[in-house]
């Protein structure tokens, strides 16, 4: 109902915007003001509503240079990313990331959605700045520097009123916007929380910047609650010498500052004082008189990265939490890559397919080598030749063409890992076969074969043979890449999901603090997740996010679908088993010693290999 009333406020605001027809009602009385300022800066570019927008997306070559350029965004980003994906699965939208411009680096999300999205240019590569692309929830939260909900018709051009979008600029500690995140749905459907979230995921983000340290500076946390200390909801202020250089928008509000202040305030205008000891948790008050919890990491003399306000973490593990006959069929694959002899890894979406791949690669005697993946389902069927392949100078006409390698070569010494095979044209799948034959690659354009030596890994979801029944796939192709295929299996068919759930935890949220309670995991364990691990592990994200330093996270913050699901049948009574009791203890162990495995390893008296091939991989 309230999108149906507010959708009718819009299009009557739309009408005398556009129409000039009668101002019976002032128009910021019909759409919000920031909405109002942008139709009026578009209109002034003379910006035609009811045209197509002007778009020029990047080829796929430029989007990855631009990407590997923000590279560092994109891995601050990414946990934040992924919990947010977790949503949008569950509420069919898509998360985006952009750079400070709008463009596009990153969108991932509901597969429906996604594919309306690209129907109006909202995917990789195509630039969402306001003076391009007219009003928008990227472009404008980037122009007004605030977070911004855009809904269907309040959108500049008319095609773009299929969205509902919700962005937030993000800010560097220097107050300089690097970029924006946003999630879109379509705008038929309420996303009322939607720009709450991404508000909140923002925050995280940028108090991740602080993580990567300061180089000797003092950085000041504080909170106005105590318990909020230690967490992404802390304010943080950096102090060099006496002044004030870097903050995030917590930071400021609290000590009542705004961008300005940096370079220009110093510690005593904002605060009673600085707390004496490094480490030291301090009750003082701003410089207003409000009370504040502070805590000073680093100092004159500190080391050059800055101490973590929270708990030293154990050391991470990084590659698949697998149960045993995966393992043991990763090890196989190993051997078969060791012997240049392809694999397949088969799997549902979000199975590890990626992951376990590069496993595979560190495994194996290439882990030397470079691992090239290449998602043969996100690149353009027109640019996959030329992507794989490489081209010689001048093999195009158009001045931005210079040759390339191509990604077959780049691979040379190591692995090439071609994700969702299936979706491979028919008349690449002959040039590949032709390469895995002959072993050199002929870049287009002529030039003169080269020899390469890689091992390939592929990965699909789909059934290959069935493809090759229906004449999409070739089947000498077929034979030739799946002589060993590894099968991963969906999570809900996994063993002891609520050991993977724990260690999958343990290896997300640092801080120690944080736990699930026994019904939370119980819950997760029982859930089927159609997602497979991305959404568990985007689940978790959000869950370490609401959660509070020593109250584990309870049932009632899990997403209304993981709460209906039937929970899972009493453990059986075989956990008196001596293998089933030995899992326990070790279980005990490890929780006693705050997920660190060296730790309980030591107390249990075994050995720290022996403890996570037991844990985890059992
Ligand atoms: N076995 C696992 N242990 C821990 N994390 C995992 C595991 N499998 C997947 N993940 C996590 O889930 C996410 C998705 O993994 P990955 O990209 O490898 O899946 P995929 O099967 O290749 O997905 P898609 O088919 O959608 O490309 C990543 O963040 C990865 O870290």
């Amino acid at each position: 109902m309230r999108q149906e009333v507010s959708s009718r406020t819009v299009l009557a605001a739309r009408k005398q915007f556009f129409q000039h027809a009668r101002q019976d009602r002032p128009l910021d009385a019909l759409v919000p003001e920031p909405i109002l300022r942008s139709w009026q800066r578009c209109q002034e570019r003379g910006l035609d509503s009811a045209a197509l927008p002007r778009l020029e997306p990047l080829t796929a070559h430029e989007l990855s240079a631009i990407a590997e350029r923000h590279e560092r965004l994109r891995r601050l980003c990414r946990p934040e990313i992924e919990s947010l994906y977790a949503d949008a699965m569950q509420t069919g939208c898509v998360v985006i990331l952009t750079d400070a411009d709008g463009l596009i680096l990153d969108a991932l999300g509901h597969a429906d959605f996604a594919a309306r999205a690209a129907q109006v240019a909202l995917r990789p590569g195509v630039l969402w700045g306001e003076s391009t692309t007219g009003t928008n929830a990227v472009g404008t939260a980037l122009v007004e520097g605030r977070p911004i909900a855009v809904h269907g018709g309040e959108h500049y051009y008319d095609p773009h009123g299929i969205l509902s979008c919700s962005a937030a600029p993000i800010l560097d500690p220097y107050g300089h916007t690097v970029g924006a995140l946003d999630l879109s749905g379509p705008a038929a459907v309420d996303h009322r929380h939607a720009l709450g979230l991404v508000r909140m995921a923002v925050a995280q983000i940028e108090h991740r910047f602080f993580d990567e340290g300061f180089g000797g500076r003092r950085v000041l946390r504080l909170q106005a609650d105590r318990a909020l200390l230690g967490t992404a909801r802390e304010g943080v202020l950096v102090f060099e010498d006496e002044r004030l250089v870097a903050a995030n928008r917590t930071g400021l509000g609290l000590v009542g500052a705004d961008w300005s202040a940096l370079g220009a305030a110093r510690a005593g205008e904002l605060l009673e004082r600085l707390p004496r000891a490094d480490g030291e948790t301090a009750a003082l008050r701003g410089a207003g008189g409000q009370p504040l919890f502070v805590r000073l990491d680093g100092g004159a003399g500190a080391s050059h990265v800055v101490r973590p306000a929270i708990p030293v973490p154990a050391p991470r593990e990084t590659g698949p939490l697998l149960g045993a006959p995966e393992r043991e069929a990763i090890g196989r694959a190993v051997r078969m890559v060791d012997a240049d002899v392809p694999v397949l890894v088969r799997g549902e979406t979000g199975t590890g397919k990626e992951l376990a791949a590069r496993e595979i690669h560190r495994l194996s005697g290439r882990a030397g080598g470079p691992f090239v993946a290449v998602n043969c389902a996100s690149i353009p069927e027109t640019l996959i030749e030329s992507e794989l392949f490489g081209y010689e100078d001048g093999a195009f006409t158009g001045a931005r063409r210079h040759g390339r390698k191509g990604l077959l070569r780049e691979a040379d010494g190591g692995v090439l890992f071609l994700d969702e095979i299936g979706d491979m044209p028919l008349a690449l799948q002959s040039r590949l076969l032709r390469v895995l034959q002959e072993r050199e690659v002929a870049p287009l354009g002529g030039g003169r074969p080269v020899k390469v030596d890689f091992a390939l890994l592929c990965a699909t979801h789909r059934d290959l043979r069935a493809l090759v029944e229906a004449g999409s796939f070739r089947q000498d192709l077929y034979f030739r890449i799946a002589h060993y295929t590894v099968e991963l299996p969906p999570l809900r068919a996994l063993a002891d999901r609520a050991v993977l759930v724990r260690a999958l935890w343990r290896r997300l949220v640092d801080d120690t603090r944080l736990t699930l309670s026994e019904g939370c995991e119980r819950r997760l364990a029982a859930y089927g997740w159609p997602g497979n691990f991305r959404q568990l592990a985007g689940t978790l994200r959000a869950l370490a996010a609401l959660a509070e330093p020593y109250r584990p996270v309870g049932e009632e913050m899990l997403p209304a679908d993981i709460l209906a699901a039937p929970t899972a049948p009493p453990a059986p009574a075989a956990a008196d088993t001596l293998d089933a009791l030995t899992v326990e203890a070790m279980r005990r162990a490890l929780d006693a010693c705050g997920g660190n495995v060296s730790q309980a390893a030591r107390r249990l008296g075994v050995n720290r290999s022996t403890l996570y091939r037991r844990l985890f991989h059992a």
